[in-house]
């Protein structure tokens, strides 16, 4: 059974020290193979923003030609006609910033969209020990909250830098025309406002990460109680939970208290050293005035500028902070979409050469694996081995029953995020499930069935030796090749949130049917499927909760003999079944292994008296092999764990 691992992953987060201090910019440049399928339209809204924004920058110009002009002419005519200009101004600017958004929220959408879906074809791409590592809520909240702030910082911040950027350069570039002197005093605190800057986003960036991070272990949180409600209740868990959860809430509302204080920071640099700079050239101004040296209409057109450009220099602060959180998002993004893929994962490190591929493997027969003894009356193949002793006879079958079926040559696997001294997990296994076999894999708990059985679909990938199905080296087959040979339920039977029908023909290839979608539930003693209120086009909720666990097991047991697939891996696979029904179920089981090659996770032995022979997996080894009543006699360590004690030991667990 999957441990816990899977479900408390460790934290993944690269630790903030040794993530690569790289720019904002740098981050954000690999945005760009989005971005650029919509440049041209997003070129154009930027551009359509400038001029607007210069737009704004004439009305100062027009309120000097009225002051020096209609003003102190006392022309009533000429006053209405610079306040026709005034609105027409004002109008073009409000009908342009439309424009603009008009023009960014289509293209803006599309590459949301785009990252999303490129997120999650990476997710069902990634490998299982990605999934082991990673939480879900950190992967929710990048598909979620992190792509929402990519977009908004598309749509604000990338283009209001940029106009904003001209608007004051312009501007500032109109004051020093107008008047230099006064135009010095209002540059005068560029610099410190660039400096808080250049701090301020330094110090953003990491509080911006840490807060994104702890958004994704609440996520994480709400998505393990709300699928954990049944034991949250059934334990009266709710306060700790609730404990858990408010702790997280309050550190992540510290976080974003600290984000504001540093908002507030720089908003106050930002917004005090301008006002009190037109301040001061206010006064400078009127002096000037007053000394006649200054037409009014030129202070009015200063100081008009000057207050045009307050919201500007103003939203600096807060349009720094997106991109900061963006340049995060991004960051956030890339760590998953970074990850390597399942194909491109190497396969094992020291695979041996020993007979690869088709035909004779001249590999040795594994010890517990030589010794033909009498099968099962009925079964397809004379070749069962005794459990223990040294070898007394070499096998003499053809050489297609020395390497069909299902073989493991030398196989070792140790976890990648295991210690690197820590032993394997499974140590040299040889095993050979001949064509047409089923074979009961028995262990005490933890000795590492589920493992083994993850390796053949390659879920996992072995550390050393190989794996051959029919003696092809599934490493040389593709992934859906692989997969498409051979089958798996597993212990846990997870259901999708489809009609019963859809999760069963899952197993199957698409041109599958009600005949095989029949046949499959029949199969699994499923036929309850019919019985509820749509038939098979009930839909299951959420996990299948609606269902009961026999239930789901049955289903998930359809799912797996649906597609007749000629290699089929059960884990432990009636555990949730009373005593009748495990009983009908194993007997049409029985047909369908009768025609598959098959391994088995059993721990009761109900479920191994349905294979052919047994292996024992004991300290990482196959320790022996044999028929059920060989081992109970031959094997102290299998007696025991048929006796009962294990399998009690086992069903109390669950
Ligand atoms: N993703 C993982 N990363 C690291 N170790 C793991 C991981 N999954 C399982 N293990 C460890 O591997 C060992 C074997 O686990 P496995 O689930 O294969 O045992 P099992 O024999 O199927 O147990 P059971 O009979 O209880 O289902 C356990 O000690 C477990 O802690």
């Amino acid at each position: 059974m999957p441990t816990s691992h899977a479900t408390a992953p460790e934290d993944v987060r690269p630790d903030p020290a040794e993530r690569p201090d790289r720019s904002a910019v740098r981050i954000l440049l690999r945005l760009w193979p989005y971005v650029r399928p919509v440049r041209a339209r997003l070129g154009t809204a930027a551009f359509v923003a400038v001029v607007a924004s210069l737009v704004g920058l004439v009305i100062p110009l027009v309120l000097k030609w009225m002051v020096d002009g209609p003003v102190a002419d006392r022309d009533p005519a000429g006053v209405w006609l610079g306040a026709l200009y005034l609105l027409l101004l004002g109008v073009a600017e409000a009908l342009l910033f439309g424009l603009r958004r008009w023009l960014v929220a289509r293209p803006l959408s599309h590459v949301e969209a785009e990252m999303r879906a490129d997120l999650y074809g990476r997710l069902q791409r990634l490998p299982v020990a990605f999934h082991d590592r990673w939480a879900s809520g950190q992967l929710l909240s990048r598909a979620t909250t992190d792509l929402m702030l990519l977009r908004m910082f598309l749509a604000f911040p990338l283009t209001f830098l940029l106009v904003n950027g001209v608007t004051i350069l312009v501007g500032v570039v109109i004051m020093l025309l107008q008047d230099w002197t006064l135009g010095l005093v209002i540059l005068g605190p560029a610099l410190p406002v660039v400096v808080t800057c250049v701090v301020f986003e330094k110090k953003y960036a990491d509080v911006a990460r840490l807060a994104q991070d702890q958004v994704g272990d609440l996520t994480t949180v709400v998505e393990e109680s709300v699928l954990g409600i049944r034991i949250i209740k059934g334990f009266g868990r709710h306060r700790s939970q609730a404990r858990a959860f408010h702790e997280l809430s309050g550190q992540l509302r510290g976080t974003e208290l600290h984000k504001a204080r540093l908002l507030a920071a720089i908003w106050a640099v930002i917004v005090t050293l301008p006002e009190v700079t037109i301040g001061a050239a206010l006064v400078m101004g009127t002096v000037q005035v007053a000394n006649g040296d200054l037409s009014a209409g030129t202070l009015v057109a200063f100081l008009s500028t000057a207050l045009a450009l307050r919201w500007p220099v103003e939203s600096i602060g807060f349009l720094l902070a997106m991109s900061q959180e963006a340049a995060t998002a991004t960051e956030r993004y890339f760590e998953v979409m970074d990850e390597g893929l399942e194909e491109e994962l190497a396969g094992p490190t020291q695979t041996p050469q020993r007979g690869a591929g088709n035909g004779a493997t001249g590999h040795d027969e594994p010890e517990a694996d030589r010794r033909p003894v009498t099968a099962p009356a009925g079964r397809p193949t004379a070749e069962v081995t005794t459990p223990a002793g040294p070898p007394t006879t070499e096998v003499t079958a053809p050489a297609a029953q020395r390497t069909g079926g299902l073989r493991f040559h030398d196989v070792r696997f140790r976890y990648p995020d295991a210690p690197p001294d820590s032993p394997p997990l499974l140590d040299r296994i040889d095993l050979h499930i001949r064509s047409g076999e089923s074979m009961a894999l028995v262990g005490a708990t933890g000795s590492g069935k589920t493992t083994l059985t993850a390796l053949i679909p390659r879920l996992h990938e072995v550390t050393a030796g190989r794996i051959t199905l029919d003696g092809q080296d599934i490493t040389a087959m593709s992934r859906a090749e692989l997969r498409a040979s051979v089958a798996m339920a597993f212990e846990e039977p997870t259901l999708f949130s489809a009609s019963v029908g859809e999760n069963v023909l899952m197993g199957a290839g698409p041109e599958a049917g009600a005949a095989e979608l029949d046949r499959a539930l029949g199969v699994a003693q499923a036929d309850f499927a019919h019985a509820l209120p749509q038939g098979t086009e009930t839909q299951v909720g959420e996990q299948g909760l609606s269902l009961s666990g026999g239930q789901r097991q049955r289903l998930a047991l359809a799912r797996a003999v649906v597609g007749r697939p000629r290699f089929l891996v059960l884990d432990d696979p009636l555990s949730a079944l009373d005593v009748h029904t495990e009983a009908a179920v194993e007997a049409a089981l029985r047909r369908v292994l009768a025609d598959t090659t098959a391994l088995i996770v059993a721990h009761r032995p109900s479920t191994v008296l349905l294979a052919d022979r047994v292996a024992l997996l004991s300290g990482g080894r196959i320790a022996a092999v044999g028929t059920h009543q060989e081992l109970l006699r031959t094997n102290a360590e299998y007696a025991h764990l048929m006796s009962g004690e294990e399998s009690r030991e086992v069903e109390a667990r669950r």
